[in-house]
């Protein structure tokens, strides 16, 4: 199959020798490995989408100095506003609830997100501002890349705050790369291999395993058929007034309660389905059982993002433009041609959509609670019946629409430094991480997808082009997180034309670079399944996995299509033993 990818096969990136990887010993193992090294054995690929690999990109970068100095400058030579002010005066926080979706599919969409980025920090020690936020340090870390505050700044101005920390991703080491510029790394293995659950190395995953019956470790209140993952005792894994907090394969499961419970989830369906195998199967090592668990829990959530969560992102255009529906039976999607990694635009711009879908408030058991009240701080999951209630609760409540409103839990009240009564403001760290990686501007994906290129402010309509006049120099200075953003979502999807391109070609990537793709037969995946197992894991959606791994499955309501609000029609919430709501049959798993 050709490469049909929109954005062209990045030939301006030469991947240099030290990118390149050596040889794989093992072309043929049946599981992929942890760091995802050898997904693609070809000379010069076996590192491709692997853990610490670097990002591809759409774009050539528009560093400064061509190397790696961030994009600061407008086109007209002056600095670009600050991505706080840009942020400050553009977006509101008002609640507009989408018409169909509900906050489950934001949830799903956090923990897709972190299976396949992380942008690696410089430094995990630099700091760039005073410890109040009043002014920069004097002699700042080079990575750092403070975000500016105005005096007369809506909100931090009352606290006096000037300044708002910002360290830049760490880059391939330029000098033994050889490589040309600045490529940024990302901490995870890119492919959605459920790395979020097993960690991005094999020296992760053993820690998170029980080495025993093939399951992850877990806490569990066996009366209250209440299991959770086990606690995270590191010192500041959490907020302080945190009585508990998790550790799962990925160290951000903590920043929201219902991300913990999504994580949970699919701890449960690891061990519901380890505890069948190795009844099936007595004879089976601790070993077999966990990496057959793995294989097949690593195969719903690829199935449940390319035929529920994908579709209702990008919308039937795109799903279609980039071929991305699941397969029946068997594929032929691999393309060893095709390198899987993560797009800096896509993890510094398009998939930070998300963050506009986040509600204000959660409806969680016993009411409402202010959504940042729950970063970092899940203790509530280990109350009875709390799981149940917190899906029951996402299920109803939407999320809201895509567009310029943000929640102040995210814009006010990220992640606050202890003692402090203000946090930071995700919108504007979104906006600082594209200049980080010197995203072009939004003007120039317009012009690569053919669109009409927005050569004057008021091509961005009687509302927003005062604001964006006042802030920007020229309309080419306009950032592609803010324009993606502005941009009116298309039909059935959650997000506008260009943020669906991006989007796309990267699900593209995933799926035809990734020679373990659930659905990819024995001619090119050596961890295939038979076809009657693939048939029954195609089957599965969200819904059925909710009520596998409820509380009490005897009383659970789920609507078949798990993103979509109930009164949508034909999605009334059935009960979990409805013949609407699919089970797995390991049968076909006996040896
Ligand atoms: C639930 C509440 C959420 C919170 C509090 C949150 C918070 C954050 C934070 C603090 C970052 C790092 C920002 C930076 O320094 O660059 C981040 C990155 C990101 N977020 Fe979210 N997020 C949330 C939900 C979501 C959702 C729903 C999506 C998409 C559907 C999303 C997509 C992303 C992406 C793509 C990144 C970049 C990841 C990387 O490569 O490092 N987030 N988020
Ligand atoms: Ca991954």
């Amino acid at each position: 199959m050709e490469i049909k990818h929109f954005f062209g096969n990045n030939s301006h990136i030469r991947t240099k020798r030290c990118l390149v990887g050596g040889e794989c010993l093992h072309k043929h193992l049946r599981y992929r490995r942890f760091d995802g090294k050898c997904n693609n054995v070809l000379h010069g690929r076996t590192l491709w989408g692997s853990a610490g690999y670097p990002m591809e990109r759409i774009l050539p970068p528009a560093y400064g100095n061509g190397v790696w100095s961030a994009r600061v400058l407008s086109v007209t030579g002056n600095f670009l506003p600050s991505a706080r002010s840009v942020s400050a005066s553009l977006f509101g926080d008002l609640h507009v609830p989408h018409s169909k979706h509900n906050v489950l599919m934001m949830q799903f969409g956090q923990f897709l997100v972190h299976d396949i980025t992380k942008n690696k920090g410089h430094s995990d020690t630099a700091q760039c501002c005073l410890e109040d936020g009043s002014h920069r340090v004097a002699n700042p870390h080079p990575a750092c890349l403070p975000i500016p505050v105005s005096k007369v700044d809506p909100f931090y101005s009352q606290f006096g705050v000037r300044c708002l920390e910002f360290v830049r991703t760490a880059i391939a080491s330029r000098q033994k790369c050889n490589v040309g510029h600045g490529r940024q790394i990302s901490a995870v293995t890119h492919f959605i291999d459920g790395s979020g659950i097993y960690g991005s190395s094999a020296e992760d995953s053993t820690l998170l395993r029980a080495l025993e019956g093939g399951r992850l470790k877990s806490l569990k209140h066996v009366r209250l058929n209440n299991e959770l993952p086990p606690l995270d005792e590191t010192e500041g894994a959490c907020d302080k007034k945190a009585e508990m907090c998790f550790k799962v394969g990925d160290d951000r499961v903590n920043q929201i309660i219902t991300l913990v419970a999504v994580h949970t989830l699919f701890l449960r369906e690891h061990n519901r389905i380890a505890k069948t195998l190795d009844k099936l199967n007595p004879h089976w090592s601790d070993e077999t059982i966990f990496q057959e668990t793995r294989r097949i829990v690593i195969a719903e959530i690829q199935h449940i993002v390319f035929n529920e969560y994908l579709p209702n992102v990008v919308g039937p255009n795109y799903m279609q433009k980039y071929e991305l529906h699941p397969s029946k039976g068997y594929s032929n999607f691999y393309n060893p041609k095709v390198n899987p990694s993560i797009l800096s635009e896509f993890s510094a711009a398009a998939f930070r959509f998300g963050h506009s879908t986040i509600p204000d408030h959660l409806e969680l058991p016993g009411g409402l609670e202010k959504t940042h009240k729950t970063f970092f701080d899940p203790t509530r999951l280990r109350e009875p019946h709390f799981f149940d209630g917190l899906f029951r609760g996402i299920l109803h409540q939407p999320q809201q629409l895509v567009d310029d409103m943000f929640s102040h839990s995210i814009t006010w009240f990220l992640n606050p430094k202890e003692g402090f009564p203000f946090g930071k403001d995700l919108v504007s760290l979104n906006i600082q991480r594209g200049r980080d990686h010197a995203l072009p501007s939004y003007n120039h994906y317009l012009h690569l997808n053919e669109r009409h290129v927005k050569t004057e402010f008021s091509h961005f309509g009687a509302v927003l082009s005062p604001k964006l006049a006042d802030l920007y120099d020229h309309p080419d200075d306009v950032d592609l997180y803010v324009g993606g953003i502005l941009e009116t979502p298309i039909p059935g999807a959650v997000v506008g034309e260009t943020f669906a391109e991006i989007i796309s070609d990267q699900f593209a990537r995933l799926k035809e670079g990734d020679r373990y793709f659930y659905s990819e037969g024995p001619l090119t995946n050596p961890g295939h399944f038979t076809l009657p197992q693939l048939e029954e894991i195609q089957k599965i959606t969200l819904a059925g996995l909710l009520c596998a791994n409820a509380n009490d499955r005897h009383s659970f309501h789920v609507q078949p299509q798990a993103f979509d609000l109930p009164h949508h029609a034909g999605n009334q919430p059935q009960s979990c033993h409805s013949n609407q709501i699919p089970s797995l049959d390991l049968n076909w798993w006996k040896d």
